[in-house]
């Protein structure tokens, strides 16, 4: 049996690999050109409120999905969620890279200690 590699040793992918991070390429590829061939174009040329109302739209879809225990339609919900997200940040000038470094900001920071450390709201 093929034996687990250390964690030093495992294959780190780099960044463009990730499918995320190809979609993001291709959808910035996609700004300013002809938006009877691209959707993204077309998206981006409607502008930035049409961008920000897909993208609640696919949320709420996925949500529904969810709360319906829908799991097959949860991932292709989850994939028009995370495309939407996408063309919001490209139009918006957010790379995955800032998005990635803020996750790695908080890896190993509960939640539930994040929220107790906030300044108190004041009341009235
Ligand atoms: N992941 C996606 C993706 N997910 C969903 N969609 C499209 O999003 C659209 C959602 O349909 P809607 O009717 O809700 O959208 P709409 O036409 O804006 O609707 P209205 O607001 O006008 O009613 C459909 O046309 C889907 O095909 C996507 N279009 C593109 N991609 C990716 O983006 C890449 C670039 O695509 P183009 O920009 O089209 O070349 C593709 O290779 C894919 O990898």
């Amino acid at each position: 049996m093929a034996k687990a590699a250390k964690p030093e040793e495992r294959k780190t992918t780099p960044a463009r690999e990730h499918v995320l991070e190809r979609l993001f390429e291709t959808v910035q590829s996609r700004r300013g050109t002809d938006p009877t061939l691209s959707h993204s174009a077309r998206l981006m040329a409607r502008g930035r409120n049409k961008i920000a109302q897909k993208f609640g739209e696919e949320a709420v879809e996925c949500l529904i999905e969810a709360v319906n225990g829908n799991r097959k339609e949860l991932v292709g919900e989850s994939a028009d969620v995370l495309y939407h997200l996408i063309v919001m940040w490209v139009d918006a000038g957010v790379s995955p890279d800032d998005v990635w470094t803020e996750l790695k900001r908080r890896e190993g920071t509960s939640g539930i200690a994040e929220k107790a450390s906030r300044p108190k709201e004041k009341l009235g």
